[in-house]
């Protein structure tokens, strides 16, 4: 028997997302039309709030009338554009980013943009049209654009130039692809309605391919302060790390390379650990060998005496801005939200948010709805394989805070940082990291808390309204009778003086309760 001989040869990264393009979130029509949304909807986000622009955002989908199963996706937004020289590659070239800085934003990976235009290409294979201008920028570029899978780079098709005569900036992208609407909608509709909420700063239009128009209009003017970049924390690095930041480092001394290139470290700390372990300040950080880059390693993850990793470079939403969103889109009867302190997860900081809502329009369901947010990302799929699904469902008993299934009860849990456990790069889950795990925990029974005191209240308020009512029925009849027993006394009493008299003494006892009720008779009527 003869063995044939193996074949090998390498692929570019565009070709790698082509063959699995299911891992990035493209698995069928239906879930690729949601993932292709989402993607450009993020990324419309990212280039306005994450700048401190108030976002107007624009997307439509249209259903070819020839092609049934083809779909044109736009989306618009008022972002900071893209300068042009960037144009092809950001969205031709598969791992080309911004995003690749220790900043929150939503995009991480450098992917999502190119797999929508991938996934068009494979499906229906038209090129896909992108039109931008920079902030200031004299001119609005527009490119039509396809991808050259094997080598990873834009293919231009065709390209165009116009003055910015009105001082437009912003972006817009124009993608056909394969999609099922009918399996998708309910998704779609989910995922904007859901952005809306953590957006409640942002209009957003979204046009279906049934003509339907959803409109999310800004209810308020209030941002949260923009994400800015920072620098690494000493506890979150590891040996690749360090040698990249060697290479890029202008520091010529050890100490000044700990001091400069990682937060939450200054001269005093950095000397004082240098010493610790054994290593001469003066030293050139290039010159380290292998065993003792190892120890740096090592060291810097070992030792306590460097400050906390800082969170001021984070954007949360806020707890405001959430009860403000869950308000305005849930409309529920209560609402709450807090903001917890960061923690540290490998050396990067995270701040989580959980919101509550309770009653109202919210329909009772046997389930608690759960709203997740990664970074101001909405996640809707694998909602069991994540780790604010175990909380809610399996770490909280609800009947502790008063909340009976079927129960009208939303959770909204935001998790942000510069790291993020997502199980995969379609940004779909969050792993069971312990201290994130306890962090979501602790917000859920702090708002659950509040909304146990606001049941109670309710509760109290409702028997005190019982009480009174009870008591004011008979009010109409004891004052009847009294009047009766008074006709044997000369002075004449108006019987519904008299009512009037006992409802008023009553009612200053219960006033708080009986706000709405003004005579006895409106009682006895409404508690039957
Ligand atoms: N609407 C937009 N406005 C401004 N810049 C954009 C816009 N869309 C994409 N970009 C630029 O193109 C880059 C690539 O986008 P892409 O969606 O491929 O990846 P990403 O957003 O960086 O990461 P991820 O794959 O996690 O979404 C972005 O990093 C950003 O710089």
């Amino acid at each position: 028997m003869s063995a044939t001989a193996e074949k090998f040869r390498s692929i570019s990264p565009a070709e790698f997302f082509y063959r699995n393009k299911e891992i990035a979130g493209f698995a069928n029509p239906a879930r690729a039309l949601y993932q292709a949304v989402r993607e450009l909807v993020e990324n419309a986000l990212d280039a306005t709030d994450a700048h401190g622009i108030l976002p107007n955002i624009e997307v439509s989908i249209e259903r070819d009338s020839v092609k049934q199963y083809v779909y044109r996706i736009s989306v618009k937004d008022n972002g900071i554009g893209i300068p042009e020289k960037y144009i092809p590659e950001a969205f031709g070239k598969v791992l080309f980013s911004s995003k690749y800085v220790l900043r929150q934003t939503r995009g991480l990976f450098g992917l999502g943009a190119k797999m929508v235009i991938l996934y068009g290409q494979m499906t229906v294979g038209e090129p896909a049209e992108i039109i931008s201008a920079a902030i200031n920028s004299r001119r609005i570029y527009s490119y039509r654009i396809m991808i050259d899978v094997r080598e990873n780079k834009p293919i231009i098709v065709s390209k165009g130039v116009w003055p910015n005569n009105t001082g437009w900036h912003g972006t817009m992208v124009k993608v056909a692809i394969e999609g099922d609407w009918s399996r998708a909608k309910q998704k779609i509709l989910d995922y904007i309605k859901r952005t809306a909420i953590v957006t409640p700063y942002a209009n957003i239009v979204f046009k279906t391919p049934d003509g339907e128009i959803y409109t999310y209009l800004r209810v308020t003017e209030t941002i949260p302060p923009p994400p800015r970049e920072t620098k690494p924390h000493p506890h979150g690095v590891d040996l690749e790390l360090i040698k990249t930041m060697i290479s890029e480092t202008k520091a010529q001394r050890l100490i000044d390379f700990i001091s400069e290139e990682f937060q939450g470290v200054g001269n005093v700390i950095a000397e004082r650990f240098l010493t610790k372990y054994g290593f001469d300040p003066s030293k050139d950080p290039k010159t380290l060998s292998k065993e003792e880059l190892e120890l740096l390693v090592k060291a810097l993850k070992e030792f306590n005496e460097f400050r906390k990793p800082r969170a001021d470079h984070l954007s949360p939403i806020g707890a405001e801005l959430i009860k403000i969103g869950l308000n305005s889109i849930l409309k529920p009867e209560f609402v709450d939200a807090v903001t917890r302190k960061p923690v540290v997860y490998e050396g990067h900081s995270i701040i989580v948010e959980v919101g509550i809502a309770y009653g109202g329009s919210i329909q009772p369901s046997e389930e608690v709805v759960l709203l997740r947010y990664a970074n101001k990302i909405p996640l809707l799929y694998d909602e069991k394989s994540d780790v604010a699904w175990k909380v809610v469902s399996e770490n909280i008993d609800w009947s502790y805070y008063g909340i009976v299934f079927p129960a009208p009860l939303a959770i909204l849990v935001h998790i942000c940082g510069t790291k993020i456990p997502y199980k995969g790069v379609g940004k779909e889950s969050i792993a069971e990291v312990p201290v994130i795990e306890k962090e979501i925990e602790e917000g859920v029974r702090q708002v659950a808390r509040s909304l146990k005191l606001y049941l109670a209240r309710k509760q109290k308020e409702e028997e005190m309204m019982r009480k009174a009512v009870t008591i004011i029925k008979y009010v109409p009849e004891v004052a009847r009778n009294l009047a009766v027993l008074s006709k044997a006394n000369p002075v004449r009493i108006d019987e519904k003086e008299l009512e009037m008299k006992i409802f008023e003494l009553v009612k200053h006892k219960y006033g708080e309760y009986l706000n709405n009720i003004s005579s006895p008779y409106d009682i006895v009527i409404g508690i039957e």
